[in-house]
């Protein structure tokens, strides 16, 4: 069972909003669609749930030897961007309905709700009407409602928005085990802790088109290459020598015995090290250890830095 995306291309008009982008997701993963607002993620979404379709390129879902173009909706269970539930009903008939429409027989879909709810804290407002919630709890009832048929194919659009930390956390151990039961899980999010946590492979993409596509540990490892470092040296340094830094590499100044840098393939720590004693005594190196969030940041301000150039 495998999805493949083979150089699609989504136009809205004369918007491109996906460009020639591909990347596959195998049985059994978590695979995070990541970029900033406008990326083209939820564009993407709609491609593999088969509700639009791609104007060039080819989708493919393999299920147990059969393609098809996009998934199948017996086998897909999709949490959308646009939250899609009745708020003037309670969770139960929310959640039952959306179980019998994915083919649950009423007694399964009926022990299998008190289950959810149950796990989910939700089971004392079973028949409250959806809307008395708070905006977290809806969505828990929604993720219910993506996954309660057991599909093997399980699309999430932002399913930690609006959740508080203890229960995003749930949602992190509650995919872990999706993906132990063999379903395969493409989410697109912005909370990178959650990513970290999750996914073992990414595609950040910005502007419809990919930045990185590979394993997390890869991107981590690419981006800190490019890391910053900050020296202090003992006594002030003088301007001239402050200014003996190569025009080409990235530093600042933060006082007169402090200076920031990075560090890349044109400008290697061991150039560093051998350039730092003709300025001045050094009392201090640090390298600054980026979380997820700031590789991601630093990538895509990377990649619009090239776009512009
Ligand atoms: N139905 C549409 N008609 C016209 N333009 C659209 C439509 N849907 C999306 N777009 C445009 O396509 C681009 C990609 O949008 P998309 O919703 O796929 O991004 P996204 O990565 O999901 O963003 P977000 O994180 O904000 O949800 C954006 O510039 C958006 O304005």
């Amino acid at each position: 069972m495998e999805l493949v995306v083979d150089k699609v291309v989504k136009k809205y008009e004369e918007m491109i909003a996906v460009n020639e982008l591909s990347f596959s997701v195998s049985e059994g993963e978590i695979f995070a669609l990541l970029g900033p607002n406008g990326a083209g993620k939820s564009s993407i979404i709609r491609m593999l749930t088969g509700f639009t379709h791609a104007d060039e390129g080819r989708i493919s879902v393999n299920i147990d030897g059969t393609y098809h173009p996009s998934i199948p909706s017996h086998e897909l269970g999709y949490l959308p961007e646009d939250r899609g539930l009745y708020p003037e009903k309670s969770l139960l008939k929310n959640i039952l309905y959306f179980a019998q429409l994915n083919g649950m027989e009423k007694q399964s879909a009926l022990s299998a709700t008190d289950s959810w709810l149950d796990r989910f804290e939700l089971i004392d407002r079973k028949d409250d009407p959806l809307k008395s919630l708070s905006k977290g709890n809806q969505q828990k009832v929604q993720l219910i409602t993506a996954v309660i048929h057991q599909p093997r194919w399980v699309i999430l659009d932002e399913p930690f928005s609006g959740l508080d930390p203890v229960n995003q956390e749930k949602v992190v151990t509650f995919l872990s085990e999706l993906t132990a039961q063999g379903m395969s899980v493409i989410l697109s999010a912005h909370q990178m802790a959650m990513i970290e946590k999750l996914a073992a492979r990414i595609l950040l993409m910005n502007k419809g088109k990919a930045v990185f596509y590979g394993k997390l540990a890869d991107f981590r490892s690419k981006q800190e290459a490019n890391a910053k470092i900050s020296v202090t040296f003992v006594q002030s340094i003088a301007p001239e020598l402050q200014s003996s830094i190569p025009d080409n590499v990235e530093h600042q100044w933060l006082k007169d015995n402090k200076l920031s840098l990075s560090i890349s393939a044109q400008f290697t720590i061991n150039q560093l090290l051998n350039l730092l004693p003709s300025i001045g005594e050094v009392s201090d190196i640090q390298s600054q250890q980026m979380d997820l969030h700031q590789l991601y940041l630093q990538a895509i301000e990377e990649q619009g830095a090239s776009t512009h150039a």
